[in-house]
């Protein structure tokens, strides 16, 4: 990269949490972002009239966006922000736009960086708390600020200066994030965190601070927190913050935000429980722990999506 070339960044899925990064970024100087996303009319806004950003914050910015990733350019960094199911089908697609990238995954849940690493030579680890909704074409609603972790993917890690530029350039358009040499604890601490509420809003209905406050459901949240712990605990993850203050914070800073997997609910899209709850009970197979309470949330939103099917 020349000294006054822009540093390119793609962003693959330009929903809730693609265009808030995507936007954060496009107003750092020098920075030059470009999304992909299959919805067109989201695309055609934001070729059209720039990223808007509500809410939390409020700024249009500049974002070049396409219907499909084959028209990126070369980008010098990647930001994978699809749903998990879309991770392989996404990073495919734009294997040429990000041959020589550092690419992150900043989506929820585990196994997204194995897809990525199968396809792309350079990968960091991403954990983040930010919150959003896509509310129209070329509008993210910004629910809740949060700080973002990045950080090596060990079997194929991006670079120490990678990671640092693309956590400095976050800081820079406003998204607090810290660069790591060890991301798995954040990781593992908000897959805690997720697990142990976004099944439960899904199954009804309820915000994320309004699952954390109600005592029945609270009881749950506890029981799945104590199980996916001991997991950790067993598998020698080392959680970087106790999950009952990440919860005490969502009640704080994120009462209103509907969990992702409960707008797929309501989308009638399938949900990440596969990565989240599934990977917990995954792991604790590897290790050992059983996870009867994981195992009932994966039953129970997997039997949801199929009445979709049935429907
Ligand atoms: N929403 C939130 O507040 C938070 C979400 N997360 C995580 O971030 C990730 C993204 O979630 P979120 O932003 O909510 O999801 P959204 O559903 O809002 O956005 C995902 C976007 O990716 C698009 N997409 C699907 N397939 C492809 C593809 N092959 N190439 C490019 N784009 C594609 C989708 O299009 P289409 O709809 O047509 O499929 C959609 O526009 C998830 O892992 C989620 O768990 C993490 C923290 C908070
Ligand atoms: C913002 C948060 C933490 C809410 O549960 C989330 O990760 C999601 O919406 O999936």
């Amino acid at each position: 990269m020349r000294r006054d070339d822009p540093v390119r960044v793609a962003v693959l899925g330009c929903g809730a949490i693609g265009s808030l990064y995507a936007a954060h970024l496009a107003r750092v100087p020098g920075v030059e972002v470009w999304a992909a996303d299959p919805w067109r009319e989201h695309v055609a806004a934001i070729e059209r009239d720039g990223l808007r950003v509500t809410g939390q914050a409020d700024f249009t910015a500049p974002v070049h966006a396409r219907t499909h990733a084959s028209d990126l350019p070369r980008c010098h960094l990647g930001i994978v922000a699809t749903k998990s199911l879309h991770t392989a089908d996404a990073v495919t697609a734009a294997r040429e736009a990000l041959a020589d990238a550092a690419v992150v995954s900043v989506q929820n849940g585990v196994g997204n960086e194995e897809l990525i690493a199968g396809v792309l030579p350079r990968v960091m680890r991403g954990t983040i708390v930010t919150a959003g909704a896509v509310t129209g074409p070329g509008v993210v609603r910004y629910d809740a600020p949060g700080d973002s972790w990045l950080g090596p993917f060990e079997p194929r890690p991006a670079e120490p200066g990678e990671i640092e530029l693309l956590a400095r350039l976050l800081n820079e358009g406003g998204l607090r994030t810290h660069a790591v040499a060890d991301a798995r604890g954040p990781q593992w601490t908000k897959v805690v965190f997720n697990a142990a509420t976004s099944p439960l809003s899904a199954l009804t209905g309820l915000t994320v601070g309004q699952v954390c406050t109600d005592p029945a459901l609270r009881a749950q949240v506890e029981v799945l927190i104590r199980e996916a712990a001991a997991v950790c605990a067993a598998a020698g993850i080392v959680l970087t913050r106790d999950p009952a203050e990440a919860v005490e914070e969502a009640i704080r800073e994120a009462f209103a935000h509907k969990p992702s997997m409960l707008q797929d609910v309501l989308a009638r899209r399938p949900t990440e429980i596969g990565v989240l709850n599934g990977g917990i009970a995954d792991e604790g197979r590897r290790v050992g722990v059983l996870t009867p309470a994981h195992d009932s949330m994966v039953a129970l939103v997997r039997g949801l999506e199929s009445s979709w099917e049935q429907a």
